[in-house]
């Protein structure tokens, strides 16, 4: 977990970061998820393991972490069944369409009919989480009221949600079609998933600031706390 991720969360959604380490397996989750008020699933670069949704590995020669993916997706479930808000990113939204049963474009950029959302790999981090492509809300969604019509986003990744997993719904698509954002609105909490990443200079990108701020509202609705009771806003 880098500090573009969890900058964020703490300077815009106003929360304090637990961080569950994924080396020691998902034995401890429910002692990690006791003490929180939401999830948040960074992105990163390794695929997901295929065998956790019924595929066999079409790209070999990329890095996977088997780790990770078992103690995010304990983690998903957990929040699911405590009413725990949560937010994915990238990576974090494949595993939140997984948890719920969903599948995956293992390469994205193979497909016919898809474009190749792919960042260039030889260019500077500024370059590489440039504005790629507009998105386009599902009308009438909490997201197309929260952030318009349409916006323009970033674009690091190979693959990409195919099959929505069950209560799993789209929430905004990219041009060629691509699920861009999701969420399971039979539940109660708050949860989004976006293919994008919001949290990259998220200060300067008024999407991202809403993105992350109704993140942060949501986990302080769960833990009952509405008010802002930061001492430096007491007087
Ligand atoms: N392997 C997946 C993951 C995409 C992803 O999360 N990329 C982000 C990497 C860099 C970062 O964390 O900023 C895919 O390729 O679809």
């Amino acid at each position: 977990m880098t500090h573009k991720y969890m900058q964020p969360v703490v300077e815009i959604s106003d929360c304090i970061p637990l961080l569950v380490p994924t080396c020691f397996g998902a034995e401890d989750i429910e002692q990690y998820l006791d003490m929180a008020d939401g999830v948040y699933l960074s992105g990163a670069a390794s695929n997901i393991d295929p065998t956790l949704y019924g595929q066999e590995n079409l790209t070999p020669e990329k890095k996977q972490d088997l780790a990770r993916d078992l103690v995010d997706l304990a983690l998903i479930k957990g929040a699911v069944a405590r009413g725990l808000p949560l937010l994915g990113i990238c990576r974090g939204m494949q595993e939140m369409n997984i948890a719920f049963g969903g599948d995956l474009y293992q390469k994205v950029y193979a497909e016919e009919h898809l474009d190749d959302h792919r960042e260039d790999p030889d260019t500077p981090p500024e370059v590489q989480y440039g504005e790629s492509h507009s998105i386009t809300m599902v009308k009438g969604t909490w997201l197309h009221k929260l952030l318009g019509d349409t916006i323009s986003v970033n674009s690091l990744h190979g693959q990409g949600v195919n099959n929505l997993g069950e209560g799993v719904e789209p929430l905004a698509h990219a041009e060629d079609g691509l699920v861009e954002a999701i969420h399971v609105p039979s539940l109660p909490q708050f949860t989004l998933g976006v293919q994008w990443h919001p949290e990259w200079k998220a200060m300067e990108n008024p999407d991202s600031i809403k993105i992350f701020k109704a993140f942060g509202e949501a986990c302080r609705r769960r833990a009952g706390n509405d008010q802002d009771l930061r001492i430096d806003k007491a007087s």
